[in-house]
């Protein structure tokens, strides 16, 4: 069972050691990870991936519960604690969304019952319905990352979730969150996205390859990142309707989280 991950402090690019000397996340966190392009985001989510212990170019080390990670949890894939999700992976296997479902459940020893439910929390986050017999390959952008979040949340079921940017994927990313921070697991997200970075109790701040702060969210910050995620809804269903050649109707116009120029 794992209770937490703690990342130590390694080198940035320029070889100075980090401004942190450990970092400790708990079951149940979701915490952020911002920082400029190239700032070394997704070096931290390698770290983490792959458990480094001082083995990687930052020279961090991750470890379980307070210790250093037993080798087979890094190289026995049936051992994997980690699930990543990332903008660039799509699914390449011909055949069904069901039978991959079902084959995926059966390999991780879960009942393949779930298929329905999968697709029923996958569909929730998607404003273009899945069903059971569309091929994997046909999926759009955002099917595709539904499909992966619900998996992990039902399938997979890694205690420890690493996000890199879903931001453009055309999904509903505060429900997505919610579905994989349910059961206790800690989740890192990668993002540019101030409504993702501000639903994270803490961020990571990141500079030059390495970690240059850890902030707390203000409750300000919350408010702030609920009044955004209503706009961001109202603009996915736009966008949706924009899609399928719909017209805008009043009820847009009047949305209460639209600027006041633009209600009739
Ligand atoms: N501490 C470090 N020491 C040496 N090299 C590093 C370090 N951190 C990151 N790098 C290297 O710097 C480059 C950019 O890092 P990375 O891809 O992690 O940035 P990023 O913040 O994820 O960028 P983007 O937003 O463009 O995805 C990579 O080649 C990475 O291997």
């Amino acid at each position: 069972m794992i209770q937490s991950i703690s990342i130590l402090a390694g080198r940035n690019k320029t070889g100075k050691t980090e401004k942190f000397e450990r970092l400790d996340i708990h079951c149940g966190e979701i915490i952020g990870i911002v920082g400029p392009t190239g700032s070394g985001k997704s070096a931290l989510i390698e770290d983490i991936e792959q458990l480094a212990q001082r083995d990687t170019t930052t020279n961090r080390q991750i470890l379980l519960n307070g210790r250093i990670p037993d080798p087979d949890l890094r190289y026995d894939p049936k051992k994997k604690l980690i699930a990543q999700l990332s903008q660039n992976m799509n699914f390449l296997a011909d055949m069904s969304v069901e039978e991959f479902l079902k084959l995926h459940a059966k390999c991780r020893g879960k009942n393949p019952n779930l298929v329905d439910q999968v697709i029923e929390a996958a569909n929730a986050l998607t404003g273009e319905p899945i069903r059971k017999d569309m091929n994997l390959t046909i999926l759009s952008g955002g099917q595709s990352r539904s499909l992966m979040v619900a998996d992990v949340a039902f399938i997979s079921d890694s205690p420890i979730v690493l996000i890199d940017e879903i931001e453009n994927a055309g999904i509903k990313k505060h429900e997505a969150l919610k579905l994989l921070s349910g059961n206790g697991k800690i989740i890192l997200v990668v993002t540019h996205d101030p409504i993702l970075a501000l639903m994270t109790k803490r961020r990571i701040i990141m500079k030059t390859g390495g970690v240059e702060k850890v902030i707390a969210t203000t409750e300000k910050e919350m408010e702030l990142s609920v009044h955004l995620t209503r706009i961001d809804q109202e603009l996915l269903q736009i966008r949706e309707k924009v899609r399928h050649g719909q017209e805008i109707t009043s009820s847009f116009f009047n949305a209460e989280t639209l600027s006041p120029e633009f209600a009739e």
